[in-house]
């Protein structure tokens, strides 16, 4: 039997982006500028025969507080191994933190209030 376990968590953060687009919009991405972003983390397996569970979601939580920190009200365009700070990247970059400690994570979707969403899916 096969299970899936969702946690999401939110950051405020800044950044520019460089974008092949109409000048205009060019321009108001590469001025640094904030969204508020959603995260969710899900992980996929079987359950533990003792603990009856996937994973413990007080040691996914505690994953996600060590990932949020290193985001939350930071540069983006800073952050040592995240890349160009796109949707994209922010979804890799959060699952390749939690594949460290929890190798059952099989996606992660990353949102922003405008309404656009991410999802990488690397086994899919
Ligand atoms: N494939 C992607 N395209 C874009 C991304 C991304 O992460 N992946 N990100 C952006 C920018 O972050 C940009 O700030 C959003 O720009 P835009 O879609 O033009 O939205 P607005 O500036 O009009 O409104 P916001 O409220 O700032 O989202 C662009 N493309
Ligand atoms: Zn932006």
């Amino acid at each position: 039997m096969m299970f899936e376990l969702s946690q999401t968590f939110s950051f405020d953060a800044a950044h520019t982006l460089k974008r092949h687009v109409s000048p205009e919009e060019a321009a108001g991405s590469r001025r640094i500028h904030g969204h508020t972003y959603t995260a969710e983390v899900t992980v996929r397996g079987e359950r533990q025969p003792e603990s009856g569970m996937v994973v413990d979601l007080a040691v996914l939580r505690e994953v996600l507080a060590e990932i949020r920190s290193q985001l939350d009200h930071h540069f983006l365009d800073e952050v040592a191994g995240l890349g160009a700070p796109t949707l994209e990247n922010l979804s890799v970059f959060i699952h390749d933190h939690v594949q460290r400690r929890i190798p059952q994570v099989s996606s992660v979707a990353v949102s922003r209030a405008a309404g656009d969403r991410c999802v990488y899916r690397p086994q899919a």
